[in-house]
Order: C-alpha cells, then structure tokens, then sequence
C-alpha cells in the first residue's frame, strides 16, 4: 500500500503449544512513532483482524499515552503442562503469582489439580494463583472444578466458561471471583460483561481491542478491575501491552505480559522479559539480525494484514497522512 512504511512477516515457534497455538505468526510494521505488531491468530476473520491492524497502526504511527508508572508486575504463565514442568516453571521465575492453563482438550480434571497444586507448592503460602480455562468448562462442571481447586487458595478464574449467561451463573455459585477475557476480547460489545453482572475483573489485550486507547476506553467504560494481558506477542507488541499497564489510572493486579518465554526467539536484542517478577515499561529497538533470523516468505500475514487495514479504513473514513 505504500512504499515508505517497512513491513516485514515473522513466524516463530512457541516453545510449548499453548492451547492450539504451535507457532506465532505475523508482521511488524514500521511508521514514525516505531515499530507495531500485527499477529492476529490464525481462526480470527476479518472482521476482528481490523481492530489488530488498529493496534499496530497505533504503535507505528500515533505512538501511546503517557505512563503513570515505570515497572509492571506479571505472572508467570504455565501452559498446560505435567506437574514436575509446571513447578520448574514457576520456580525459574521470579515471579510471585502463577497463572496456571486448565480444561486442556484431551486432559483429565485430574491433571489440573494435580498442575495447580505443583505450582501452590512451587509458590508456597504466599503466592497468588489464577487459573484461565479459556472457555472450555461448561456451567455446572466449572462449579464443581472450583470446589475441587479451591483449597488452592484461587486468586480468580479466567473465563472458566464461554458465554457471559455461565459466567454470570459461575460468579453467583462460586467464591472464587471471575475475570472475563474472550468474553470481552471477542465480543460485538465488550459492556455486556458488566451488565450481565459476569464478571470481577476483565482481562484486557491491547491488539484484539484496536490498541492501546481503544483498550483505555474498554476499561474506563467497564468500571471494573483490569488485569492487562499479552497474546502472546514479540517484544515489540508486549511493549503495547505494557503501555497499556503503564497508562491505567489503577493497577491492583500482576499482568500476564510475561510470555517472552513462551516464544522460541525475538526480533529484539533485549527482550521485554521480567526482571525480579516485574516488567519494564519500555520500547526495545528491534534487532535486524534477529528479525532476518525469523522472517518469513509466506504470503498469508501480509496479506491478512491488508484485508484487515481494508475493513479498518472503510469503516473509519479519515484518511493516514503516512500512507499505513
Ligand atoms: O495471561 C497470560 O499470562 C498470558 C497470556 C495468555 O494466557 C493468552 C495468550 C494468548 C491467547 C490467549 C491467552 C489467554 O489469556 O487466554
Ligand atoms: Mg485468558
């Protein structure tokens, strides 16, 4: 579209699958205000890729509001993994809270107990656990794996079901306080979250809410607890996630902005990784030799970037003055 701006597709390998996800691929985009990052996952349509290229479109160009403060505190996340990996895991970090995956396709209920209560032992007494079941429980069967987890001592559940309807249900007949990620990452109208009176807290993502503006908006709408979280992004999209947790009024709760793990590589020298359980809100340079290392030739990214910056610009009339 335009010859000025960089635009260059990676595809890295996750070091663990994650869910149904093996290897992350995307573009980043270079503009005046940076680089942005557009790596939307590959079941996402069109129509939701348009709020990603937002977001990058945003980091390239518009740059982020100002932070309020300099260092975030994040999670240490644990795929679905067996109890020995999931302690080491934890204990390679030096984070203090764990979110801990659950309800993995083809695992047993059994398995996620003895995961989570690894990681309690992992953590000890003084630690805090979330766990995330990415929708997959349905309303009586989150209920009961609440009962048989929360001797754990749960922080909260992550989208323990997947329509707002379970999670309102889910609230009202556990202790354990419910976050709300796809429910408002995916939804038409992220607001009925909160009427529906589903959720404690939300699970905000600077890429699927259209940046990190967009995503301010969500949380001074939703009224509610925000926990800021990565979709599994190199350096240069977790650096919009941080600004994000830099830029919110309020901050009550470790993020999950700590998944440079999770990935293979980097395009950055000095990964955006947690130092002593806490992430640096900085932009890192984007290293050359490492972006040529994880370049890739395939046509798919670049091309779902440009459907998606179509629908974006025909739904939003003003024009870019820098061609993006
Ligand atoms: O929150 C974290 O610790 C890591 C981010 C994470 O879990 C995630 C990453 C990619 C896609 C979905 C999710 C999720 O929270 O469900
Ligand atoms: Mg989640």
């Amino acid at each position: 579209m335009d010859t000025a701006a960089e635009e260059r597709a990676f595809s890295i390998p996750m070091r663990t699958r994650f869910r149904d996800v093996t290897t992350r691929e995307g573009v980043l985009v270079r503009g005046p205000a940076g680089w942005g990052e557009f790596s939307p996952f590959p079941e996402y349509p069109p129509r939701e890729c348009a709020r990603w290229w937002a977001a990058c479109y945003e980091a390239a160009v518009l740059g982020w509001p100002a932070p309020v403060r300099d260092t975030i505190p994040v999670n240490v996340t644990v795929p679905a993994v067996d109890p020995e990996h999931a302690a080491r895991i934890v204990t390679d970090s030096d984070c203090t809270t764990a979110k801990v995956k659950v309800a993995q396709v083809g695992q047993d209920p059994a398995e996620d107990v003895d995961r989570v209560a690894a990681v309690r032992d992992a953590l000890g007494r003084d630690g805090r656990i979330r766990i995330d079941a990415n929708g997959a429980w349905d309303r009586d069967t989150a209920v009961r794996m609440l009962g048989r987890l929360g001797p754990f001592e749960l922080e909260y559940v992550e989208q323990p079901c997947a329509a707002v309807e379970d999670l309102a249900h889910v609230r009202r007949r556990s202790s354990v306080p419910v976050a709300a990620d796809e429910s408002i990452r995916r939804a038409e109208d992220p607001m009925r979250v909160r009427s529906a009176g589903a959720a404690d807290i939300v699970v905000l993502k600077a890429q699927p809410l259209g940046g990190v503006r967009s995503a301010l908006r969500v949380a001074e709408a939703c009224g509610l607890p925000v926990v800021v979280s990565s979709a599994v992004e190199t350096s240069v999209g977790l650096a919009a996630g941080a600004a994000l947790a830099a830029a919110l009024p309020e901050l009550p709760y470790a993020c999950g902005l700590a998944t440079m793990q999770l990935l293979s590589a980097d395009v950055c020298a000095e990964p955006l990784s947690p130092v002593g359980g806490r992430l640096p809100v900085r932009r890192p340079e984007v290293d050359e030799h490492r972006l040529c290392a994880v370049e890739t030739r395939s046509p798919t990214p670049a091309r779902r970037m440009a459907e998606a910056r179509r629908i974006w610009h025909q739904e939003h009339t003003d024009p870019s003055p820098h061609g993006l």
